[in-house]
């Protein structure tokens, strides 16, 4: 593992929870490939499926979150009157904000190219073995991703180590809460049967890491090449699985 030791042999932890992006997979992919994907691709399937009754509620979402949205390029784009919906995607994309209905369709886009195979995720090396060393001993597997449930599914399902579902048992995404609240990691443990200081959570985002550690989970900063935010503050680093040992959980 990274530059320190984290005693999680004995520490009871029968859950890990995931986050994706910088932590499984290289922000490079997200920013890089997935983003400009979906940007490129959202003005004709918005167009192609104007009649999609989950895409116009998508869309619905969107514009309420549009008419409370605060932020400066946000209202500047609404005083200009008359502008699409289609263009605050756009700004929401290009800013990286993480709007549920945004993910949502993002991930609709998504599932075409992972079809027909323009998409294709990329892991960090360790991850694949890492995740079948875990479930094989017993450990529960749970992602949670500002990307949807959906999004996260195909992501999993289409690696370039192959699928890779079937070694989660739980998904979530931000429809269950902010990354940034305790209490969304405290509804998690509770939607996995457990409780917070049964899981260890991996995160390249500090505010998350705090956010699960005031809930009472162990927590580990993900430190890898390419990430934006580098530092971890109180908590301990990881840059790669090979050798974090978790103890298997009790059996039954
Ligand atoms: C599930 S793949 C796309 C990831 C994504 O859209 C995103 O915003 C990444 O956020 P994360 O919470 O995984 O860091
Ligand atoms: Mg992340």
């Amino acid at each position: 593992m990274g530059e320190s030791s984290t005693p999680l042999g004995r520490s009871g932890v029968s859950h890990v929870l995931l986050d994706i992006e910088g932590t499984t997979c290289p922000v490079s992919f997200v920013a890089d490939t997935l983003f400009p994907y979906a940007a490129a691709r959202m003005a004709s399937f918005l167009e192609t499926e104007q009649n999609n009754p989950a895409v116009l509620q998508l869309l619905e979402q969107a514009a309420q979150a549009w008419e409370e949205d605060d932020e400066a390029a946000a209202a500047a784009l609404r005083q200009k009157g008359g502008t699409a919906i289609g263009d605050y995607l756009q700004l929401l994309i290009r800013q990286d904000r993480k709007l549920p209905a945004l993910k949502e369709l993002q991930g609709l886009i998504w599932a075409q190219g992972y079809a027909n195979g323009e998409l294709r995720s990329p892991l960090f090396a360790d991850v694949p073995s890492a995740l079948e060393r875990w479930h094989h001993q017993g450990l529960v597997l749970a992602v949670y991703s500002s990307g949807s449930v959906k999004a996260q599914q195909l992501l999993y399902g289409h690696s370039e180590a192959g699928d890779l579902r079937a070694l989660f048992r739980f998904w979530f995404d931000t429809r269950t809460g902010p990354k940034q609240a305790a209490q969304s990691y405290r509804t998690i443990a509770a939607a996995m049967a457990t409780s917070p200081p049964q899981v260890l959570f991996i995160s390249d985002a500090l505010a998350e890491c705090q956010a699960a550690a005031a809930a009472g989970m162990h927590v580990l900063f993900s430190d890898r090449e390419g990430n934006p935010a580098r530092d971890p503050g109180s908590f301990a680093r990881i840059a790669d699985y090979s050798g974090l040992e978790i103890a298997s959980p009790p059996a039954g």
